[in-house]
């Protein structure tokens, strides 16, 4: 048995939700290019869950149940204003999607039809769990969300209290469509793994929120965001980034497992980062980043990834940095259920084995003779 470190180009399972082929990536064989100009994340949610676009009767009754479901328990916002006030945003989240779980009478109910309607509860409930978070430890009141309205608007609604521009809507939502999936990545990998065992839709999140959580995956987006922080302007990129590059230190936000070309995610995110700023009539962040990416890129070969650019398109929307990954989660919460479900649709224990590299015939020793 030879092992293949970090799992690398192993194909683990079979999968009919998105794919990424020849650098290209696909929901359900939709091309992300095209979902990324043309569709809404409500409309990518259910062809995730579904398997084909919805029609307007049925995108009109998934925005329908998504109002319904979005308000959480009451216990659960007791809960938030528990936690310490300076908890890191992604183990906030990760406790309570676990709370959650104790107040659905559903939550191990395995049947297919409750499944689905756990994946749709989840959907609603994360944007308020995380917006109610990011108010009550800025001593604030949580704002009930509304009903009616798109994931990306409820969001940003719940943070402020303030009705969102159309801009920032849109923009939000088309990072909610670039983020829903992308087949075996590292949390959608946990959540299979924990629902394989037969275990709960809330607990294969939770084990994915975990996931997420790392700079690696989905937590690159903040730490992009430091990176900018620290290097303070424009003027301050080339030293910073040729210091890293000298000192072997990782850019957060460049370089793929599976990319090796580019992400094709990310020159929308660019695109949306230039816009925003322009509209902002601040472009410093995005021309930072190009800066950055032009180093990277140039001494390096490697190519910013989805993480790069969202972390100046968030920043120009006014969220707080360590909200980023949350809203990842929000956006993947898609893909990790669609993934879940058909995990058990077509279920085996997910379970590999180790190439043993420890001592060999080693014999018990006796506490007094150690
Ligand atoms: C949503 C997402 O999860 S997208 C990824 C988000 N993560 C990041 O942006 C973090 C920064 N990037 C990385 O750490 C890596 O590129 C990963 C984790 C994304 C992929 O990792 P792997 O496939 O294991 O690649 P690995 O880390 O082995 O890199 C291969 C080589 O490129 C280098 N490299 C990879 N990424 C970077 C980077 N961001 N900056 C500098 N060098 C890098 C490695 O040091 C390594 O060099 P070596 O061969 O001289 O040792
Ligand atoms: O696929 C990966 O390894 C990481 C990634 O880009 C994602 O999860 O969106």
């Amino acid at each position: 048995m030879t092992a293949t470190k970090g799992l690398e180009g192993i194909v683990a399972t079979t999968s009919s939700i998105s794919s990424i082929i020849d650098g290209v990536l696909t929901y359900r064989g939709i091309n992300i290019d095209e979902l990324a100009e043309n569709a809404t994340f409500e409309e990518v949610a259910y062809l995730l869950w579904y398997g084909k676009l919805p029609n307007q009767s049925e995108l009109d009754g998934l925005i329908r149940q998504l109002g319904e479901f979005a308000p959480v328990p009451a216990e659960v916002i007791e809960q938030l204003k528990l936690y310490p006030k300076n908890s890191n945003s992604m183990a906030a989240l990760r406790t309570a999607v676990s709370s959650l779980a104790l107040y659905d009478a559903e939550a191990n109910d395995m049947s297919p039809e409750v499944n689905v309607r756990k994946a749709i509860k989840l959907q609603a409930q994360l944007p308020t769990v995380i917006a109610a978070f990011a108010r009550i430890r800025q001593g604030k009141d949580p704002i009930q969300p509304k009903s009616g309205v798109s994931v990306a608007y409820n969001f940003l609604y719940m943070l402020s209290g303030e009705e969102p521009s159309e801009v920032a809507v849109k923009a939000l939502d088309q990072a909610l469509v670039l983020h829903a999936d992308h087949e075996l990545n590292a949390s959608t990998f946990a959540a299979r793994v924990t629902v394989a065992t037969l275990s709960d839709i809330y607990s294969g999140v939770t084990s994915a929120i975990g996931a997420l959580k790392g700079p690696l995956h989905g937590g690159a987006n903040e730490a992009v965001m430091v990176m900018l922080e620290e290097i303070g302007s424009l003027a301050n990129v080339e030293s910073y980034i040729n210091d890293k590059l000298a000192n072997k230190v990782k850019i957060m936000g460049f370089g793929h497992r599976v990319y090796k070309d580019g992400d094709p995610r990310a020159k929308h995110l660019m695109k949306m980062s230039r816009e925003l700023g322009k509209q902002q009539n601040n472009l410093e962040l995005y021309e930072m980043s190009v800066k950055i990416e032009e180093l990277v890129t140039g001494q390096k070969g490697l190519k910013p990834n989805v993480d790069f650019y969202s972390a100046s398109v968030y920043t120009t929307l006014g969220i707080a940095r360590d909200l980023f990954t949350p809203i990842f989660a929000i956006s993947r919460l898609s893909g990790w259920t669609a993934h879940i479900l058909e995990q058990y649709e077509n279920n085996r224990l997910i379970r590999p084995r180790a190439e043993y590299t420890g001592p060999a015939n080693a014999k018990y020793i006796p506490i007094a003779e150690r």
